[in-house]
């Protein structure tokens, strides 16, 4: 089967013109030669200088992860080439081999049905013109971005020159491109996260990230505009760098067939409900988007910094908010009954399912559709009773569910400890308002080993500071009868905390 997988062979063919061909539409074809595109190109006798990429994936185990493959690729050979004006016209494919999923062999007999069109249709008028030559040194006026913690005084917009080499691509998705480079005058690592800019509104990614200051959510340093030769305005938010999202982390592991440390996953989950807390209770923000590409992560240090803020909003009691936010998977069931006064913990649905996922090795709730999300949720945690529809949406008339024998996460996760099956069963209930907030999450007696005093783990956990929290801000919400009792219980294991009051 190996030999299967290292043959899957896709071919990817673009065209190249100074011009913009970027606002056609075209769609997925196993032939081009026909298609109503082409056909025009060949009229108007405009044939763009065909290039036809052979591109070998080595292993592949969804089709998310396999277009990324294919994006990489074409944006790595794009900074070889140094072209411009790229157009992806189709994706062919070539072999329908055996897939491995998780160390499953899958039958993928009609791969195409599987991919996820839109996610191709996106990649196919993905805008690649700003993907430049990896030789240049650009030389930019930027904002620079200092955060005041004084909330009457304005944060500081001075400007500031920077240059730096051009850039290596490390991710990308719906909204814009994500580079990695040095900044030369601080002999710096930065990403900078270009995207398209409105011009009729504010961009709410750079507004909210304005308001963060914490050491596990990404910072920014600086902020430019910039025109492209249409005049399209794209705003660049240059980013902290950390060499890996938690999907790069997780895949690591999996490509190795090892489970990732359940040391690291303790301190990459006790970061995550540190975010959340500040997040929450400090700037009043919901991310509205966990998931594992979205958390960033050191493995050498364990440290993690939530990254995309462009899903993020401030949830007003009084106001309806969209419920089609967040990526499938880690999408809160209140939002697939079509809540739309949810709350923020939305975002701790979000983050038990990403832990689950690291313990796991895949997806807790690999929803194939919007429907179908909810279906995987009950084969796991049964149906909600009539109180958790209430809790989630009292206006769901709908009570009609798939007649199920729940799996349960205690059998999901029998090979886990039982303090690993307490933290996701309390962050995993239907009912928002039964769901634990991140700071009780913190206290939970998963964390004790990194509590631990005189441990390595201590050690560690102690180096990324990870138990100092700001009594005013991260604690500002505590009851003042309960301050100090939590105070210690962040600092030391439950029990010693409760022998030491
Ligand atoms: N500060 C950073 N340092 C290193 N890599 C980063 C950084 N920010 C983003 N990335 C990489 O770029 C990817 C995309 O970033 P981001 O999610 O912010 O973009 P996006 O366009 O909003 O993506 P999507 O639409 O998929 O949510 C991340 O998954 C990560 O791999």
């Amino acid at each position: 089967m190996a030999a299967v997988l290292k043959s899957l062979v896709r071919k990817i063919s673009f065209g190249n013109s100074d011009s913009l061909q970027l606002k056609h539409k075209t769609s997925i074809q196993s032939d081009t030669s026909n298609t109503g595109l082409e056909k025009k190109k060949r009229k108007a006798g405009k044939e763009p200088n065909k290039i036809t990429v052979h591109h070998r994936i080595s292993n592949c185990n969804n089709s998310a992860e396999y277009i990324s493959d294919i994006e990489n690729h074409i944006i790595s050979k794009l900074l070889d080439t140094g072209r411009k004006g790229v157009t992806v016209d189709h994706i062919e494919y070539v072999d329908v081999p055996d897939i491995k999923a998780y160390g499953k062999n899958v039958k993928q007999e009609n791969i195409s049905t599987k991919l996820d069109k839109k996610r191709i249709d996106r990649m196919i008028n993905f805008d690649y013109r700003y993907v430049k030559s990896k030789q240049r040194t650009l030389h930019k006026t930027v904002y620079k971005h200092e955060h005041n913690a004084d909330a009457d005084k304005k944060n500081s917009e001075e400007t500031v020159d920077i240059s730096y080499p051009a850039v290596e691509v490390v991710g990308h998705g719906s909204f814009g491109v994500v580079v990695t480079t040095v900044l030369q005058e601080a002999n710096q690592k930065v990403a900078i996260k270009k995207v398209l800019q409105d011009k009729r509104y504010k961009n709410r990614e750079l507004e909210t990230m304005k308001l963060l200051n914490h050491p596990n959510t990404i910072g920014l340093k600086y902020y430019f505009y910039e025109k492209d030769e249409e005049d399209e305005v794209y705003l660049n938010l240059i980013l902290d760098y950390m060499p890996q999202s938690l999907y790069q982390r997780l895949r690591h592991f999996v490509h190795l067939k090892t489970q990732m440390p359940r040391l690291e996953i303790k301190f990459y989950a006790y970061q995550l409900f540190k975010a959340l807390n500040y997040l929450h209770n400090v700037s009043q923000i919901c991310h509205r988007d966990i998931k594992p590409q979205n958390v960033l992560v050191d493995p050498k240090t364990f440290s993690l910094k939530i990254c995309d803020f462009g899903s993020a909003k401030s949830l007003k009691p009084d106001q309806p908010n969209v419920s089609y936010i967040c990526s499938r998977y880690y999408r809160a069931p209140e939002l697939m009954f079509g809540a739309t006064d949810y709350s923020n913990q939305i975002d701790v649905w979000s983050s038990a399912c990403v832990i689950a996922e690291l313990l796991l090795g895949k997806p807790l709730f690999p929803g194939e559709s919007g429907i179908d999300q909810l279906v995987e949720v009950i084969k796991i945690m049964g149906i909600p009773t009539k109180d958790e529809i209430s809790g989630m949406n009292p206006n769901y008339k709908d009570h009609i569910f798939p007649n199920v024998k729940p799996v349960t996460l205690a059998r999901l996760l029998k090979g886990e400890d039982s303090d690993a099956l307490e933290l996701l069963s309390k962050a995993l209930r239907y009912d928002p308002r039964a769901r634990l907030p991140p700071l009780q999450c913190l206290l939970l007696k998963y964390f004790d080993e990194i509590k631990s005093r005189g441990t390595e783990a201590y050690v560690k956990a102690q180096c990324l500071r990870i138990f100092d929290f700001d009594v005013q801000t991260e604690l500002g919400h505590v009851p003042p009868a309960e301050l100090s009792t939590i105070e210690v219980a962040l600092k030391q294991p439950v029990s010693q905390a409760s022998t030491s009051l």
